[in-house]
């Protein structure tokens, strides 16, 4: 080909990557000098190095910033004035041969570069802490030779997976159930003596991290390429927090989050001590991509690097009484609540699913304007507690913002709830507080004096939910122990108005329940939605809250699930219970109302 119609050609293909830079990142680039640069012809894709470019182009002028992006053929440089710009292009433009297979670099000039979208840039789950340099050298040498010497001794008695080897200290781990059989330590495996020191030293260095020393180590032996499938460590086997300590290489792990798709990327340096606790623990997945290379953040940008040989410590200690976290998308202690509440149930939806997005997860957000809304408690409520004599166990399940948590001084009183926000409120007054769905109680039974629920079964979406709920607090009453419960009323007119439709003053926009104006009815999902401050024409409803931005305009409208009851609904749910008997029964202030009490 004559060096003209190679000219032509390349001319052409610079045409072509110019136009797919402009497609995919909105950045235009031509030939007129500007401050930044872009490379057509080499990025990550191609295997370009964020530290070779850097170099390279560093021979000819200062550089702020390299940007690749994962998956691209082309890179952006950040210069740092024109004239550097200029002086890079003319040195590089054509002639620099990091190209695919040693090809020359074809360079445009450009106004921005793109915003660094990738997983690096992403907050990390929250509970996620990295100590680096956590053991040194010489530590790291030692564990390293006690888990070669153990893997090798061992004719592979746990079994090693493609490229990864597994061994495992103090209990077994068995991947086929994803569980350790805790009635089965291993004697003759126990925790290595070289990491007793990593515990004091732990604590010393985060003196408010709650944690038990654990007794179940797994060591992982991953060859370069090899990684492990994501996953969440089953919630009902180990406690939070769980560790994993790097040793030989550093790699990168990836977390991802199902409820809404998040996925964050993070470097775990060698010889660092990574701590998934809370949710990064409970809510996120974890996994190691095979490949045999990771890209890495390095100086505001990103570069490739090989991966090593790496070895990893995960230390857990093993939990016996079910998971509560709250984390119902990746907890086999929920799912397994679900199941047996659910097991006769025909469904057009999946009721947990309904009430995460429309009851937990709308808690969550609106949580501090709700708390904001509900000071004080219902004076038939407070007796109820008040009745209580002194040195009693009261329970309040679905605390919410706990307003009932401070009544009568001389019981005990401890509030649950789903709603982290909610909790967050009781957990800032003070309050005895946990988290928990009121389907499962992680409590003992018959251990409480009395237990109220007030405004929560309403929120479950089937019949079984509510009744499950309802055995949940007989079981953990004591004989003779006293239940309250208040559940909305389909019917919000009896007798005098209720409260609810008395603030039906269409100018009283102060309240955020007054929010939508009257009209006909509209679905979402094939639920109706109820018009606010009108009776109830359905009894299966999802109620917009509505959040109304005090600095500005903004309002946002969220919809909560909502089974309202009929006269004797309650009371006939409580009757098939078998253990408790209605005491009392009654309608307050557009809610109905149960007494009851265990036999
Ligand atoms: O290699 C690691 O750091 C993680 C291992 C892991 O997640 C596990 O064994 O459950
Ligand atoms: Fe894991």
């Amino acid at each position: 080909m004559s060096s003209k119609s190679m000219e032509r050609k390349a001319g052409r293909k610079q045409k072509r990557c110019q136009n797919m830079i402009t497609n995919e990142t909105q950045i235009q680039c031509n030939d007129q000098p500007k401050q930044n640069l872009v490379v057509c012809n080499a990025g990550l894709s191609t295997g370009l190095k964020n530290d070779v470019l850097l170099l390279e182009a560093m021979q000819f002028g200062s550089v702020l910033q390299i940007i690749l992006l994962p998956g691209k053929s082309y890179s952006f440089i950040k210069c740092k004035s024109v004239q550097d710009s200029v002086s890079i292009y003319n040195g590089m433009n054509a002639k620099s041969t990091l190209g695919q297979n040693g090809s020359v670099l074809y360079l445009l000039y450009c106004d921005d570069v793109p915003e660094n979208v990738s997983p690096w840039d992403r907050e990390h789950p929250s509970g996620l802490i990295i100590i680096e340099d956590f053991v040194t050298e010489l530590e790291e040498e030692r564990l390293l030779k006690r888990a070669n010497d153990d893997l090798s001794a061992s004719d592979a008695p746990h079994g090693s997976m493609k490229h990864r080897h597994v061994f495992h200290y103090g209990y077994e781990f068995k991947y086929d159930i994803n569980n350790v059989d805790a009635t089965r330590p291993l004697l003759e495996k126990p925790i290595p003596d070289e990491c007793n020191e990593l515990w004091p030293r732990l604590k010393s260095k985060m003196p408010t991290l709650l944690f038990q020393i654990p007794n179940q180590v797994t060591v992982n032996k991953y060859e370069p390429g090899a990684g492990i499938p994501p996953h969440c460590d089953t919630h009902s086997a180990f406690q939070d927090p769980i560790f994993s300590l790097s040793l030989n290489a550093g790699i990168v792990m990836e977390f991802r989050r199902l409820s809404d798709g998040s996925h964050v990327s993070v470097w775990l340096p060698r010889r660092s001590l990574l701590i998934m606790s809370k949710e990064s623990r409970y809510g996120w997945t974890h996994g190691i991509t095979p490949r045999k290379t990771d890209i890495i953040p390095v100086n505001d940008g990103l570069t490739v690097i090989e991966r090593k040989l790496r070895v990893s410590f995960t230390f857990r200690s093993l939990k016996f009484n079910g998971c509560c976290c709250g984390f119902s998308a990746l907890c086999d202690t929920y799912k397994k609540s679900q199941r047996t509440a659910d097991e006769n149930v025909e469904k057009l939806v999946i009721p947990s699913e309904l009430e995460l997005r429309n009851v937990h997860k709308v808690y969550d957000e609106i949580a501090n304007h709700f708390s904001e809304t509900r000071h004080s408690p219902w004076p038939k409520v407070g007796q109820f507690i008040e009745s209580f004599t002194q040195g009693s166990i009261l329970f309040d399940i679905g605390c919410g913002n706990g307003k009932y948590l401070s009544l009568n001084a001389s019981t005990l009183k401890i509030g649950c709830d789903r709603s982290h926000g909610l909790l967050n409120v009781c957990y800032e007054r003070g309050f005895n507080i946990f988290q928990c769905d009121c389907l499962y109680l992680p409590v003992r039974s018959n251990c409480a004096d009395g237990c109220i629920s007030i405004a929560v079964i309403h929120h479950l979406v089937t019949k079984e939910r509510r009744l499950q709920a309802i055995s949940e607090m007989s079981r953990i009453l004591v004989a003779g122990g006293r239940g309250l419960i208040y559940v909305w009323s389909k019917n919000q007119a009896k007798g005098t108005k209720s409260s609810y439709l008395r603030q039906n003053k269409r100018n009283n926009r102060s309240d955020s329940d007054t929010s939508a104006d009257l009209g006909e009815l509209k679905f979402f999902d094939g639920l109706p939605i109820h018009t606010n401050r009108t009776q109830f024409s359905h009894s299966d409803m999802l109620v917009p809250w509505t959040r109304k931005d005090e600095s500005s305009e903004n309002q946002e409208t969220f919809l909560r699930f909502y089974h309202v009851f009929e006269e004797d609904e309650l009371t006939e749910l409580c009757e098939k219970v078998s253990d408790i008997e209605v005491i009392e029964r009654y309608y307050d202030q557009g809610n109905w109302c149960v007494i009851f009490q265990k036999k």
